[in-house]
């Protein structure tokens, strides 16, 4: 469903990722992995349309990502370590943001979205347990709660994508389960595919389909999470991490 064919990035001369194939199917939960400036944010910039690649392209169904404008972005949702909701609005306007590629421009800035659009607001944010605080403003929710928002606004759009870019990083164990086993429902249910990088190996393994490791900008791993084994590890990490303690 999504292709990323040769991807190659690279910043005042140096690569921050070369060559970076990988394809996504629906329903599947994909991983990222890597340590540091490995490149996964780049690589999800370049995923996103909102960095152009030097060479390769990102195709989703047969269209080149790249190439999208305007609404046929909606396509892929975008989901931010920090949330990137609009605090002074409740929870449920920021859930309708997300229909903005789908309704008629003049609808979203007067915000008069039809009826269907603010039932589908209010279903995706039922989906993730959040009906009852609709009305609340975001900035006044938790962290895990404002994650589960950003959430609701990404399958408010419909996209055939998700891409994650460290969603749980600033957020507790059990927050950050909760939103890893929010993607992996919505992967499975609505056959969307979602890439999603991570620090955490052990959330990966729990949730995740397949991982893929970047490493100095390069795919070294790209395997079914079962087959993720200590010697994958290793060339992920180095030779003194150990898998057993992730
Ligand atoms: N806008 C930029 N200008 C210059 N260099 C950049 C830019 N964006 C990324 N880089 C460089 O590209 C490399 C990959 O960075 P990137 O942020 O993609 O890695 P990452 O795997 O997401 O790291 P982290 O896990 O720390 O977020 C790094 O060496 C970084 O310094």
């Amino acid at each position: 469903m999504i292709d990323a064919v040769g991807l190659t990035k690279a910043f005042n001369g140096r690569a921050a990722i070369e060559e970076v194939s990988f394809a996504v199917r629906e329903g599947e939960f994909v991983a990222v992995l890597g340590p540091s400036g490995a490149g996964k944010t780049t690589l999800f910039r370049c995923m996103t349309g909102l960095a152009v690649p030097d060479r390769g392209t990102v195709r989703i169904g047969d269209d080149d990502i790249a190439a999208l404008r305007g609404r046929a972005r909606r396509r892929v949702a975008v989901v931010f370590q920090q949330f990137n909701l609009v605090s002074r609005l409740s929870a449920f306007e920021n859930v309708l943001a997300g229909r903005l590629g789908h309704v008629q421009a003049w609808r979203g800035w007067l915000r008069r979205f039809e009826r269907a659009d603010r039932l589908l607001a209010l279903e995706c944010l039922d989906r993730v347990g959040l009906l009852a605080q609709a009305m609340q403003r975001a900035d006044t929710l938790s962290g895990g709660q404002q994650q589960r928002v950003a959430i609701a606004r990404a399958m408010a759009q419909r996209p055939s994508l998700i891409v994650a870019d460290e969603p749980v990083a600033s957020l507790d164990p059990a927050a950050g389960a909760g939103v890893l086993e929010l993607l992996q429902g919505i992967a499975r249910a609505d056959g969307v595919g979602v890439v999603c990088s991570l620090h955490q190996v052990q959330l990966a393994r729990a949730y995740a389909d397949r991982i893929v490791g970047l490493s100095h900008g390069r795919i070294v791993i790209d395997a079914p999470v079962q087959r993720f084994d200590q010697p994958a590890f290793e060339r992920l990490y180095g030779a003194t991490a150990s898998l057993s303690t992730h």
